[in-house]
């Protein structure tokens, strides 16, 4: 038996200068009776007090149950929760205990979690850098700190060219952004990959102009070019542009993946574990995505347990395209939460073999930036905003 004896979601917190919204870490330490203790991640962007009410209310459903029985705990969520994973906190509630319970079970049977999940499909996983262009709104900027990203290791790059633009685009906010792709693509050359990152700020006409100027600089994928919840922009876009279309970082259930997946909506799909489902989830949108031969790039923009769970799961991701990582632009406490074990390499993280999800949390890095959960103040650069580029 494995009871679980206590679940509390611990927030830490100190202002990230580039990776605004990661100035909070959300994440959920779950005790069990015998005292293992694991850790799982959820979402911080702005409703930090929210989320973590979310994780006190999810959490009285698990204690005292047994830590194995992971897809029961998820059936008996959605059976008490009326209004099911459409709430987002609930979602990433649920979606960072399953983390933590994942690697209860792996550590328990004293093996990695992708062995539990099948076996590596890949020992070593390929990276895109992004959270690299803080307090750049420059062409000059964004070239110089691409040409540094490029020599840290990284052979792709995720970057959102469009500043303070939002729904609609100017033609001089057009003519700024692409020149700043240009540079890019200048700086890199073209055996690197260039991510264009929208944020879901555009209507589709905006978007639309986007991809026809931006074209020619041959972006890998175009994330979120409208809003997540805009299908009828996800159709319109889709029928009036060639580039690859990635998204998914806000999906909060496989049903609604699937929805973008048949309409063929999405060549790159960006499940996030902290808020689709935990693994749980992510294995069920990777097994979808191979299905209707789409890429999968999980999006991890969080924290450290996050991209040690997300590791994990792109060893055993069959159609995987490249891991988000923001881990080397991240203050170096949030490397130091978990030993600082990934090192970048000709564009590729090695997938650590040590039970779980490889990592262990510092208990005493963790104590250090313990904080009160509170209110974000809105700004007028919204908080999703890598600093100093709105
Ligand atoms: O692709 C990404 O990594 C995201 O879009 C980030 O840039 C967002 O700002 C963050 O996820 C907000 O929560
Ligand atoms: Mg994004």
């Amino acid at each position: 038996m494995g009871e679980i004896s206590e679940i509390e979601p611990v927030v830490l917190y100190e202002q990230d200068i580039d990776a605004r919204w990661a100035s909070f870490s959300i994440l959920v330490r779950v005790v069990t009776k015998n005292g293992a203790v694991a850790y799982g991640e959820a979402v911080p962007t702005l409703r930090v007090l929210p989320v973590y009410s979310a994780v006190k209310q999810v959490a009285r459903l698990f204690v005292g149950r047994d830590y194995h029985d992971v897809l029961p705990a998820h059936r008996e969520w959605y059976r008490q929760d009326f209004f099911a994973s459409r709430s987002f906190e609930s979602a990433t509630a649920l979606s960072a205990i399953d983390m933590a319970l994942w690697d209860l079970k792996a550590r328990e049977f004293g093996a990695p979690l992708h062995d539990l999940l099948g076996g590596a499909l890949r020992r070593r996983v390929r990276v895109y850098a992004n959270g690299w262009y803080g307090g750049c709104r420059d062409p000059e900027c964004f070239a110089e700190k691409a040409r540094r990203v490029v020599a840290m290791g990284y052979d792709a790059l995720k970057f959102d060219p469009f500043t303070d633009s939002f729904i609609s685009i100017t033609p001089q906010a057009l003519k700024k952004a692409e020149a700043i792709v240009a540079a890019v693509r200048d700086a890199v050359g073209d055996e690197v990959d260039i991510l264009i990152e929208h944020h879901g700020r555009f209507d589709a006409n905006a978007a639309v102009d986007i991809a026809k100027r931006l074209e020619k600089y041959s972006p890998y994928f175009m994330e979120e070019p409208v809003h997540h919840e805009d299908i009828e922009g996800y159709r319109k876009y889709r029928s009036l542009t060639r580039l690859r279309v990635a998204m998914g970082e806000r999906l909060i259930g496989v049903k609604e993946a699937l929805q973008y997946l048949r309409e063929g909506l999405v060549d790159v799909i960006q499940p996030d574990a902290c808020n689709i489902g935990g693994v749980t989830g992510s294995l069920k949108v990777s097994t979808l995505a191979e299905a209707f031969s789409v890429e999968v790039s999980y999006h991890n923009a969080y924290g450290p347990v996050q991209f040690a769970v997300e590791v994990q799961l792109s060893a055993v991701t069959p159609t995987l395209y490249r891991l988000e990582s923001f881990y080397d632009f991240w203050p170096q406490w949030k490397r130091d939460l978990i030993g600082d074990p990934f090192h970048v390499s000709e564009g590729a993280v090695e997938v650590p073999r040590g039970p779980g999800i490889g990592v262990t949390v510092n208990e005493k890095v963790l104590e250090r930036y313990k904080a009160e959960p509170r209110e974000v103040e809105p700004t007028e650069e919204p908080v999703w905003v890598v600093r100093g580029t709105w």
